[in-house]
């Protein structure tokens, strides 16, 4: 079946038998997608944002207050006590700072799609000198505006920051609640009352009778008060970043299209990633923790006796399928390959039942080499799937001897363990278990 014949199948599938002509105009208005949404697994793991933090607010004006005299509500004829008392002025207030804009950690947010629809963020702008009057009410008056609120922006486990200009890095996020400050909010403004003019040349603000001293320019300045000016608050900080996100997690299941990656994530974890019989059909990684659920192929119990130490349990990505000639950008490519970056160990997943187990192996392991052989390196489990097949029985120890004769230079370092297992009825998965756990105690 050609590939355009497996997305128009695909379609069907993910509408739940229902073809394009059984919908309904409105369902269909409703169904309408963007071209973002559409391709989602070229766009889930990458975005460039503009982050603003907010002005300072402007320092106040108020020039015009006196001192005030007013009665003496504590005076007792007789004492020495004066029956007015002078309060004095208030002074103008300082401009509050502006927001800043920081960037969030939320383990409720799995992939980087909406800042492609809304990539600027804004703090807002310091509160005015002239708020604090309002700020602590009943309180005497704040001499600097109360600073604005700071925003937040929420990113998935994994998002790496960087400038977009320099590539600098700014931070990689992996822990939920992470937060790094991205865009400063300016400065608030000086109030009047401590602003002194520019003592410039030709200044029109500063009283050239005044100026005394023996600098060749003006020397010393004596200022008028007249003169004296508020100072607007300070820009914010404002930068374009780049937002990659890595997924986290210990093992990488990688494999070719078909091989069943995606049952096996399903049969050791509760995740319930997409399972049908065509190539690519998962896009984007999924995660999930290594917990059996199905009582009937494992218990926890049993899952606890295969762990040796009392460790939590490891998180896998299951990845898109892989081809030959993925890193020439054959089918969904390669950069998903990013994906292991941060993984302590693979699973590789092999279809037992297929043409050639051992090949199959032999071009994953080399489509790893040609991304980045470091991953070629870390200790692996190859698991050779779709046992519950007669064919792929029979086969196992050929397939064992053909990737055990392979040479080091293609493969890298030889699997820890190969693995017979059925994701289908759940043979074998006892024994994955085991080395999973194995794999997470190793170095
Ligand atoms: N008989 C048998 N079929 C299996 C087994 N595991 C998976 N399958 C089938 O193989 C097909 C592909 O399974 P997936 O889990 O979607 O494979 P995948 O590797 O995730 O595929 P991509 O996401 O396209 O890369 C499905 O039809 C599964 O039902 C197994 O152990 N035995
Ligand atoms: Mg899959």
């Amino acid at each position: 079946m050609s590939s355009s014949c497996f997305s128009v199948l695909k379609k069907v599938f993910e509408q739940g038998g229902k073809s394009g002509d059984e919908f309904s105009a409105g369902e269909r208005r409703c169904k309408r997608q963007t071209p973002i949404e559409k391709e989602k697994h070229k766009f889930f793991d990458e975005a460039t944002i503009l982050v603003k933090g907010g002005q300072g607010g402007d320092g106040e004006a108020w020039l015009g207050a006196k001192a005030k005299t007013v009665k003496n509500f504590k005076y007792k004829w007789g004492r020495n006590m004066k029956k007015y008392i002078e309060l004095p002025a208030a002074e103008p207030a300082d401009g509050g700072k502006g927001g800043d804009v920081f960037i969030r950690v939320d383990r409720h947010c799995d992939s980087l799609l909406g800042f492609h629809e809304n990539n600027v963020f804004q703090a807002k702008k310091g509160y005015h000198g002239s708020a604090a009057a309002h700020a602590n009410p009943g309180r005497g008056r704040l001499r600097i505006a109360p600073p604005q609120d700071d925003i937040f922006i929420d990113v998935p486990p994994g998002t790496v920051v960087r400038l977009k200009r320099s590539g600098e890095l700014l931070g990689d996020l992996t822990k939920h609640g992470q937060t790094l400050l991205v865009a400063e909010g300016g400065a608030g403004g000086t109030a009047a009352r401590r602003t002194r003019p520019q003592n410039r040349k030709g200044d029109q603000k500063v009283t050239r009778s005044k100026i005394s001293g023996n600098d060749p320019d003006f020397g010393e300045i004596e200022l008028d008060t007249e003169t004296w000016i508020p100072i607007e608050g300070k820009k914010g900080e404002e930068l374009t970043l780049e937002l990659l996100m890595r997924v986290v997690a210990d093992i990488g299941l990688v494999g070719l299209p078909n091989a069943g990656k995606s049952s096996i994530l399903r049969a050791l974890t509760r995740a319930t990633p997409e399972v049908a019989p065509y190539p690519f059909t998962t896009l984007m990684p999924n995660l999930g923790v290594v917990i059996p659920t199905d009582g009937s192929v494992l218990t926890p119990r049993a899952y606890s006796k295969t762990c040796e130490a009392n460790t939590a349990p490891p998180v896998l990505a299951d990845l898109p399928g892989l081809i030959a000639g993925a890193h020439k950008g054959r089918g969904l490519g390669r950069a998903f390959l990013r994906h292991l970056r941060r993984t302590r160990g693979l699973v590789v997943v092999v279809d037992a039942s297929g043409k050639d187990p051992v090949g199959d192996y032999a071009i994953i392991r080399n489509e790893l080499l040609m991304y980045n052989p470091e991953y070629t390196k870390r200790k692996h489990i190859l698991v050779l799937n779709k046992m519950d097949l007669q064919w792929a029985a029979l086969r196992t120890e050929d397939i064992r001897a053909g990737v055990e004769a392979l040479n080091g230079n293609i493969v890298g370092c030889a699997p820890i363990a190969i693995v017979p297992v059925s994701a289908k009825d759940g043979s074998g998965l006892v024994g994955l278990f085991a080395a999973i756990d194995r794999l997470m105690q190793l170095e």
